[in-house]
C-alpha cells in the first residue's frame, strides 16, 4: 500500500499557541496544512478569518489548503489568495455556479478542490471532475473536530476512485474527519490518497510522532 499524504488540521488546537503549532508541524512529516474557514451558515461553528489567515501566512512553511466551509466562497477566493494559499477547497454543496468557482481559484493560481459532505452524492462531479486537483469526502458531518468516522464513507471513497478512473482524471482523494490510526488503513485500502487529521495528531501530546503513526499506519 501507498504511504497516505498527511494533513494536520488544526481546527481544535489553541490559538493562542499558534506560533509553536505551527512550528511543530513545519518540522514535522506533514504533507501540507489543512485550514477550515467556517461561516457559522454553512457549518454551525464559526473559525477564523483574515488576520489568522496573515498570522498562518507568517508561520507555517508547509503549503496551505484552504477547506472554504463556507457560502457562496466565491465572494472572497480574491482575498484568500493574497495570503500564497497553496490550494482552496469549496464545498459543491455551497456553490450554485461549482464549475465557474473552480475556474477562478485556477484562476488565482491556486489548486483546486472540492468537499463533499458525508450524505452528498457523486453524481454532482461527474462533469467538474476533470478540472479538480482534489476531491475532499468528508467523512464527518462538517463544523467540528473531534466527531467520529462515518463508516459509509469507505465504499464512497472506493466509487469516487472508480469515477476518477472512468473519466481519465488526475484528482486526489482526501478523507477528512475522525481519522485515526485505527481506520487509516481502510481508508486508504479504499482509495484514499490523503487524509486530514486534527484530534488524533494535536491530541495525542506528540503531533510528530502521530503524523508518523498515520503514515506508517497504512503501509
Ligand atoms: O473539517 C473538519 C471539521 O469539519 C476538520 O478538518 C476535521 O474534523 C478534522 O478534525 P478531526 O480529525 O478531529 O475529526
Amino acid at each position: 500500500m501507498k504511504e497516505p499524504l498527511v494533513a494536520p488540521s488544526i481546527l481544535s488546537t489553541d490559538f493562542a499557541h499558534l506560533g509553536s503549532t505551527l512550528a511543530t508541524v513545519n518540522e514535522s512529516k506533514a504533507d501540507w496544512l489543512h485550514v477550515d474557514v467556517m461561516d457559522g451558515v454553512f457549518v454551525p461553528n464559526i473559525s477564523f478569518g483574515t488576520p489568522i489567515l496573515k498570522a498562518i501566512q507568517q508561520h507555517s512553511k508547509k503549503p496551505v489548503e484552504l477547506h472554504l466551509m463556507m457560502v457562496q466562497p466565491e465572494r472572497y477566493l480574491e482575498t484568500f489568495a493574497r495570503f500564497n494559499i497553496h490550494q482552496m477547497t469549496v464545498h459543491a454543496e455551497a456553490c450554485t455556479h461549482l464549475h465557474s468557482v473552480v475556474q477562478q481559484i485556477k484562476r488565482l493560481g491556486c489548486k483546486a478542490g472540492v468537499a463533499l459532505n458525508p450524505h452528498t452524492p457523486l453524481g454532482c462531479l461527474e462533469y467538474v471532475i476533470q478540472d479538480l486537483d482534489m476531491v475532499c469526502l468528508m467523512s464527518v458531518n462538517p463544523g467540528f473536530g473531534g466527531q467520529e468516522f462515518i463508516p459509509q464513507t469507505l465504499g464512497k471513497i472506493s466509487l469516487l476512485k472508480a469515477l476518477i478512473r472512468r473519466k481519465g482524471a488526475a484528482a486526489l482523494i482526501e478523507v477528512d474527519g475522525g481519522i485515526n490510526q485505527a481506520n487509516v488503513t481502510d481508508v486508504i485500502s479504499a482509495g484514499a490518497d490523503a487524509v486530514v487529521a486534527g484530534s488524533s495528531v494535536f491530541d495525542s501530546g506528540d503531533p510528530s510522532q502521530a503524523i508518523l503513526t498515520l503514515k506508517n499506519g497504512a503501509l
